[in-house]
């Protein structure tokens, strides 16, 4: 009887028990790094049991790299709950891993960000292998053919710049939000190229499709939640507002890029000149469908790029473009020099065009100055397909790498006081620019940014005929200036800060 009593109340206890040992040793082996032993990168700090590295990836990541990278070097090892991530600083080294290594390190990690965008080896920005090879000299041709980094490209941006002026030109001098124009403005532009047509800044179906886009790189929840996501989804609550985030995303998909493409595809004739992306991909689509060899290309991957480009295309040109006026608004004296070049060299009868920048050198200089200070893409992240050796470190298999960009613009030993705005470093004692290989706001390797070529026309078109119209002035004169310190999301940009913008007297 007793026994009988012992059993009852033990079998249960020890069943429990034993799932517990199995559920911690489970966790365990889970949570260790397979190469922990051998030459790869050293660890910055000792790992905590199960949660490796996690908590260091908490606050202000690119701080965090920089004691890291004080204590374990330019290469270092991390694990984030079992995942072995390489963290790599410096141009050389970011070079050596993307260019040198780029057989194996040409795809970018299966993780939340991916899965949230619906692009598990779709569209431009998770694609891998074969189909990502196919789907960038697609993208790369259609965008040519539309003539990017050409003519009807830069009227397409002057087009859109003066719908621009001319908002700004409506504030008459109140204070704004300047990215609440300039996102509408540059996310026009890959609107007119992906779908042909623009929209209003006020319509408010575009501004939900152009918020959600930014909400991509702004909301994305801290780096360190990404590996463990899919926990953080089955609790009750928003935890990290990963739910909200997926929700924009995917409204963005399915409202936007999957019925644009519908869209397009219902309204364009047999035979007919492609107009648009959209119709060019489809033609393209349809031509090789009928071809011998496979294709990847489809209707899943042409919504996933269409995605891509806004994404990517919107709040990095933006953010770079706010970040040159709150620059100026900290050195007024810059914003004097560049309208003093354009009137020399422009006049301020007609807007600036692409064919001035070459006699724009001070001006040009204060971009190359901006996308080095700010960096809008501070990190690039990589799956590493097959094991390398890097600076005489293993880098195994399976690992991750993450490229930190903002160490190779700030640099001590290449550039000169790095964390001032000096935009006189791009330029020699003629006056000439000057060319700096560690200056990469676009990426290094294959994968670079795919949008390179707009993002220039668009950069000078946009701050060429902002400087020529507008001084740019604090909200209030007499407080202090807004702070220069970025606010780390996927992109890095300016806490939101208001600016006047005052019409020149011409
Ligand atoms: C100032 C503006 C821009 C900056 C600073 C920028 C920067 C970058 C960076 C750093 C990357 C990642 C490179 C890597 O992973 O190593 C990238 C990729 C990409 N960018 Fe941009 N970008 C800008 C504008 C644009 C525009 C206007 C478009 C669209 C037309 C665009 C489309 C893309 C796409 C689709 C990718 C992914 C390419 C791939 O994986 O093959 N970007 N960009």
């Amino acid at each position: 009887m007793l026994f009988d009593v012992l059993c009852a109340m033990f079998i249960p206890w020890t069943l429990a028990g034993t799932a517990l040992v199995l559920l911690v040793y489970y966790a365990w082996t889970k949570t260790r790094l397979k190469y922990e032993g051998s030459n790869i990168p050293p660890f910055p700090a000792p790992a905590k049991p199960f949660l490796g590295h996690t908590m260091l990836m908490k606050g202000d990541v690119l701080e965090n790299f920089d004691w890291m990278r004080k204590k374990a070097g330019d290469i270092f090892s991390l694990n984030i709950l079992g995942q072995h991530l390489v963290v790599v600083h410096g141009y050389e080294n970011i070079r050596e891993v993307l260019v040198t290594h780029a057989e194996v390190t040409l795809d970018r990690p299966v993780d939340m960000s991916s899965q949230v965008l619906r692009e598990e080896n779709h569209g431009l920005f998770s694609s891998r292998g074969a189909n990502w090879k196919e789907q960038r000299a697609v993208t790369h041709s259609i965008l040519r053919e539309f003539g990017m980094g050409k003519n009807l490209m830069e009227e397409k941006v002057a087009a859109e710049v003066q719908v621009f002026l001319k908002t700004l030109a409506g504030l008459d001098g109140k204070p704004v939000d300047l990215s609440s124009i300039t996102s509408p403005a540059v996310c026009n532009i890959i609107c007119s190229m992906a779908i042909g047509e623009r929209f209003d800044y006020n319509d408010e179906y575009f501004r939900r499709m152009m918020e959600n886009s930014n909400a991509f790189f702004v909301n994305a929840p801290p780096v360190w939640v990404f590996n463990a996501a899919a926990f953080f989804r089955m609790l009750p609550g928003d935890m990290f507002g990963i739910k909200e985030w997926e929700a924009r995303i995917t409204d963005l998909h399915t409202n936007f890029c999957k019925f644009q493409v519908n869209k397009v595809k219902e309204k364009t004739e047999e035979g007919e000149e492609p107009k648009n992306f959209i119709a060019a991909y489809l033609q393209e689509m349809n031509k090789r469908a009928k071809g011998e060899k496979a294709t990847f290309l489809d209707e899943p991957n042409l919504v996933s790029i269409i995605k891509s480009l806004l994404v990517a295309g919107t709040e990095t040109s933006s953010t770079t473009i706010n970040w040159c006026v709150l620059y100026c608004l900290h050195h007024p004296r810059v914003q004097e020099k560049v309208f003093e070049e354009i009137q020399a060299h422009v006049g301020t009868s007609r807007p600036p065009s692409i064919s001035d920048m070459s006699k724009l050198r001070y001006l040009t200089a204060v971009i190359r100055e901006t996308q080095r200070l700010c960096s809008v893409g501070p990190i690039s992240a990589r799956v590493v397909t097959d094991s390398f050796q890097l600076g005489g470190f293993l880098i195994p298999k399976d690992s991750q790498v993450m490229l930190n960009y903002v160490s190779a613009h700030q640099d001590e030993d290449v550039w000169e006081n790095p964390k001032e705005f000096y935009p006189e470093r791009f330029l020699d004692a003629d006056g000439e620019l000057v060319k700096r290989n560690e200056l990469v706001p676009y990426g290094v390797g294959r994968r670079v940014c795919v949008g390179e070529a707009l993002a220039r026309i668009e950069l000078d078109l946009f701050l060429a005929a902002m400087f020529q119209k507008f001084q740019f002035k604090p909200e209030d004169p007499t407080a202090e200036l807004p702070p220069l310190k970025g606010y780390l999301s996927l992109t890095l940009s300016p806490e939101p800060f208001k600016v006047r913008l005052l019409e020149r007297k011409l």
